[in-house]
């Protein structure tokens, strides 16, 4: 008989294989429950990372609306709006809500008082960057946040935020001001004319087509935009198409988009051409502004002149003559036609001079600033330089006029004592008013400190 297989080995290897898979077992589910502690740390602390970068309700604080990993805007939270639409609430009977872009800038902070002031709600949108001094603009904003005026820190360009404010607020204007202006600056810094003047405008218009309602645009152009134009003065039908500067060449551009949002979407505009505005509150960058400072440091200045040695000369115009021009535009801007970023119907395009159609040379204004200081200016006549600058502006504003009554009051020695006034207040200069300067109406005797 034969004996039965020796099967004692076999159950020995048997069960030491299943001792070393049991082991094994027991090491993955041991690196498996390792890796998934693991994976779920990292995932907590992306998620804490996350929520802590885009805390939605962080009203306080202007700067905390923005997702600071994408850059996308997610909402500023419940008193942010609240905030945003107490703003541009109208306090009038058929107000306007506007938004003000630029509303820390010279004419945007006069425009945003003038529209609150006469009952309209008014949001501004300002980014305060440091072409000027920014301290100039936060102090603008002070006063503008004393009238219930918020201004929203944000870019031109921040398509999500401009979004996210139509969301919140049904604005039936948008007065566009906020720009890179100055003629001279474009030759250190062409790209920020490109992308705030271009880029910028383009996306508010891309912004403003897809709103619902489409609120109606009055936007600053420039009188720079008649370039190498010699016929005078100044009328809307003559030649734009020779910019001197990439400024104008930007302004011109933007009058030309505008036209291509007005055919497509129905956008209803208007550009408004300002000519060389000056006054109180106004921009250190402009050359009656820093001729004043330096006059009264005892600084050389240059008077520029022409090539065949005529004098420069400008169509300065008063800032309360422009900010009636702008609520003017405003209150005839017919509404725009389209919706849902379709055109219904043809929609109102506008171009006007806001000028002050009596140009003065600039030999002419130091004369009047020179008074006024009680400071004999230091000064140097030199060749224009290839700057950009053109010799002459002379507005015809016939057609501000007939369309809304513009009609500039104030002569340029009125607005330069405006401004001194305004200028040694606010620079806290010491002023003995030269009694008899002020009693023939001359001058206001600043010693600079
Ligand atoms: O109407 C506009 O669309 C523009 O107006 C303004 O430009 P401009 O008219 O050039 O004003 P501004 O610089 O004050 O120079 C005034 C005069 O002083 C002359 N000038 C200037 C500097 C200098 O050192 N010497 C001098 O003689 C100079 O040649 C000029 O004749 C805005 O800045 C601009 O943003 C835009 O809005």
């Amino acid at each position: 008989m034969a004996s039965p297989p020796d099967t004692s080995k076999t159950t020995k290897l048997e069960r030491y294989n299943s001792y070393i898979r049991r082991i094994n077992t027991a090491k993955l589910v041991a690196a498996s429950s390792k890796l998934l502690f693991r994976a779920t740390l990292l995932i907590a602390l992306i998620l804490i990372l996350f929520f802590t970068l885009n805390h939605p309700s962080l009203p306080d604080n202007p700067h905390h609306h923005r997702n600071l990993l994408s850059g996308e805007f997610f909402g500023g939270g419940a008193a942010w709006e609240k905030q945003i639409r107490h703003s541009s609430t109208p306090r009038r009977p058929n107000g306007f809500s506007v938004l003000v872009t630029g509303a820390a800038g010279f004419v945007g902070s006069h425009s945003a008082l003038a529209l609150k002031k006469r009952g309209d709600g008014v949001l501004g949108l300002d980014n305060f960057n440091s072409y000027y001094d920014p301290s100039l603009k936060r102090a603008r904003q002070s006063l503008l946040s004393k009238h219930q005026i918020f201004i929203v820190e944000a870019d031109l360009n921040d398509r999500s935020l401009l979004s996210k404010l139509f969301d919140v607020v049904p604005f039936t204007h948008v007065l566009h001001l906020a720009a890179q202006a100055g003629v001279r600056y474009a030759m250190q810094n062409p790209q920020s004319y490109v992308s705030s003047n271009i880029a910028g405008f383009v996306n508010l218009l891309e912004v403003s087509k897809s709103a619902n309602p489409q609120p109606s645009i009055v936007w600053a152009s420039s009188s720079s935009v008649y370039g190498l134009n010699t016929q005078n003065p100044f009328s809307e039908s003559h030649r734009t198409d020779r910019p001197a500067s990439l400024y104008a060449a930007t302004k011109k551009a933007g009058e030309e988009i505008a036209h291509t949002y007005n055919h497509i979407y129905g956008l209803s505009i208007t550009g408004l051409r300002f000519f060389t505005v000056y006054g109180p509150w106004g921009r250190p960058d402009m050359a009656y502004f820093f001729f004043t400072k330096d006059i009264l440091q005892g600084k050389a200045i240059a008077i520029y002149q022409t090539a065949d040695e005529k004098e420069v000369a400008r169509d300065f115009t008063y800032i309360d003559d422009v900010v009636k021009g702008c609520l003017g535009a405003l209150d005839t801007a017919e509404k725009s036609t389209g919706s849902g970023g379709r055109k219904r119907a043809p929609a109102q395009l506008r171009v006007y001079n806001l000028g002050n159609t009596s140009p003065v040379p600039v030999g002419k204004l130091v004369e009047i600033l020179e008074k006024l200081l009680n400071v004999k200016a230091d000064k140097e006549v030199i060749r224009m330089p290839r700057n950009g600058d053109v010799p002459y502006t002379h507005a015809n504003v016939s057609l501000a006029y007939r369309d809304f009554g513009y009609k500039p009051t104030t002569d340029l020695a009125t607005g330069l004592r405006k401004f001194v006034k305004w200028y040694v207040g606010y620079y806290g200069i010491q002023s003995s008013v030269n009694k008899e300067n002020e009693n023939n109406g001359q001058g206001l005797g600043i010693e600079s400190s």
